[in-house]
């Protein structure tokens, strides 16, 4: 019988999003400070058997079709880093929202490219593996370790990891999906210009919690007002969050439509999810902890 390995995919949030320009390949270069939840989806392998995917759970049907899941894309990226490497029968029960903000695909690429790495006794420090995360999505080197830290280039240059307090947030999802490619497109940033480059708020290793919030409402997320034309919702989410007793912060993760809001404890947050589910049943509204 083959071993069944387990890994969680947590939603990667941006706390700040600054696009500080387009390079010459069309990507968008970015300072970005990402952190993680701890809940997320959850991704087995059974090492050993022929590569396969069977995907379950609430957000299964939205993920869209097998062949172009960002499991089966890390997979093969793998196996093209390591030739001779045992592959495996995956197991997805996906339930963070879809085309969202929060790089639920991304995360499972790089879950799958955990799990590859375990069956395997390669380290995911490895060039094979950090070379597969960049070919599969430019957010799945940064969910590769999981550990918040700033996130540079098009997604490929990452910091050292920070060991930054938890922060206690409220994730609030509208249901219209928006993709990444669509939100940079309406930005409209000419190929080769550089906007804002170098304001991100400086962000320190074991900042206090005070001293963070400060820091993070000195950033932004560049891709919230084009975000917000594409889906005129997620003007309505951003103002209920910001206007929630307690809130410290409101902002939109990565291209959206997921906003968050920081809280001082889990109390206060869950009771502003409380309040917002009431109003809105058909949100997907998760308190959560995110370092
Ligand atoms: C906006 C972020 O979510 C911030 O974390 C990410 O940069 C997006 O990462 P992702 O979803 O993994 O992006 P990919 O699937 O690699 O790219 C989707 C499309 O978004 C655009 N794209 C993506 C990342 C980036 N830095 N610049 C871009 O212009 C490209 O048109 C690309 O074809
Ligand atoms: N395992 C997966 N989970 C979710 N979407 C996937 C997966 N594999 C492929 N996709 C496709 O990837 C696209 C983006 O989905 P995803 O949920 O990763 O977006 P996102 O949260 O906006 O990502 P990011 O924050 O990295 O921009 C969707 O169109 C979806 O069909």
């Amino acid at each position: 019988m083959s071993h069944v390995l387990t890994e969680r995919a947590p939603a990667k949030i941006n706390l700040t999003l600054h696009v500080i320009g387009r390079r010459d390949d069309g990507f968008h270069a970015l300072e970005s400070l990402v952190a993680f939840s701890r809940g997320g989806d959850t991704l087995s392998l059974a090492a050993g058997e022929p590569l396969s995917l069977k995907v379950d759970g609430p957000t299964a049907l939205a993920s869209g079709s097998l062949e172009s899941n960002l499991v089966l894309r890390a997979a093969r990226n793998f196996s093209q880093a390591y030739p001779h490497a045992r592959l495996g029968a995956f197991h997805l029960v996906k339930r963070l929202p879809v085309a969202a903000g929060i790089g639920g695909g991304s995360s499972d690429a790089a879950a799958a490219l955990r799990l590859l790495a375990r069956a395997n006794g390669i380290s995911i420090e490895d060039e094979g593996v950090n070379g597969a995360a960049r070919a599969t999505g430019a957010d799945v080197p940064v969910c590769l370790a999981k550990r918040a830290r700033m996130m540079m280039g098009a997604g490929e240059v990452l910091g050292p990891p920070l060991e930054l307090p938890p922060l206690v947030g409220l994730i609030v999802n509208p249901g219209a999906p928006l993709e990444t490619k669509t939100v940079f497109a309406r930005m409209n940033i000419a190929v080769g210009a550089l906007t804002r480059f170098g304001d991100h708020p400086e962000i320190s290793p074991h900042m206090p919690l005070d001293a963070l919030v400060a820091a993070l409402r000195k950033g932004r997320n560049d891709m919230e007002p084009a975000a917000c034309v594409l889906a005129p919702v997620l003007g309505d989410v951003l103002a209920i969050l910001s206007a929630a007793p307690g809130a410290r912060l409101a902002r939109m993760s990565g291209s959206g439509a997921t906003c968050f809001a920081l809280f001082k404890d889990c109390r206060t947050a869950s009771r502003a999810g409380k309040a917002i589910s009431r109003a809105h049943p058909a949100w997907w509204i998760k308190t959560c902890v995110l370092n």
